[in-house]
């Protein structure tokens, strides 16, 4: 009798400029394909809607550098990170699972986990409809000028040059044609 292989495991990595679409498209692999998601940490306080442990585990500077990290960045003035025990943790259950980085964090995972981290990169090219997105999300004025001119956003509107033959750069702008790209992408994986 032929033995059957265990099934690759693989951490879809969504990176992309703020407002792009990350979480909502993570909320999505959640809710249609079942693909539990890592949250990670941050020292930034929580959005009006966010819960702890829900959106993010909330740490102060000093709860954030006893964390044993994976990877962790700056952005916009605040620290984030995620650790090696989460993945694990949800791997032992799962084959899949997803995870919201910038773009240096997504590299990160690239060199750390190799092809295990499947790269896909939210493109939204322009500044003025992830303005719009932002303030639709609830963001005050003043919070979405800062978020947009911050060098980690300004930076994240591209996708890097060392990513740029691995990830997977998919427009998202009619939401339709995101999640029939997103469906193709799932099958690939459930079947490799
Ligand atoms: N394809 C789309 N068309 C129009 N609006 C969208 C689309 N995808 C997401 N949005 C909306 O854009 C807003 C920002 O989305 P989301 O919060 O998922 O972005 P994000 O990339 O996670 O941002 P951040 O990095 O700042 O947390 C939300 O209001 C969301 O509903
Ligand atoms: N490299 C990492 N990036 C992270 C992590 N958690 C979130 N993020 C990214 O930070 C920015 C800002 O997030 P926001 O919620 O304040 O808008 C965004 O690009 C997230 O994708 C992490 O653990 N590591």
């Amino acid at each position: 009798m032929k033995s059957r292989q265990p099934q690759q495991h693989y951490i879809i990595v969504l990176t992309g400029p703020a407002g792009a679409g990350k979480t909502t498209v993570q909320n999505y692999l959640a809710t249609e394909y079942g693909i539990p998601k890592i949250i990670t940490h941050t020292t930034r306080p929580p959005r009006a809607h966010e819960q702890a442990g829900v959106h993010y585990y909330f740490e102060t500077p000093a709860s954030f550098n006893q964390l044993d990290l994976l990877e962790s960045v700056h952005y916009a003035g605040h620290q984030y990170g995620s650790s090696r025990e989460a993945l694990d943790r949800v791997w032992q259950q799962n084959p899949l699972a997803s995870i919201v980085l910038d773009t240096q964090g997504a590299l990160t995972y690239r060199k750390r986990l190799g092809e295990q981290a499947v790269i896909i990169y939210l493109a939204v090219p322009e500044t003025a409809e992830l303005h719009r997105r932002m303030l639709k999300r609830g963001d005050s004025p003043a919070a979405v000028q800062a978020r947009l001119h911050s060098a980690e956003t300004q930076r994240d509107l591209e996708l890097p040059a060392e990513l740029k033959d691995v990830g997977i750069y998919l427009p998202n702008r009619e939401w339709e044609q995101t999640t029939a790209q997103l469906q193709q992408i799932i099958e690939k994986l459930n079947n490799g």
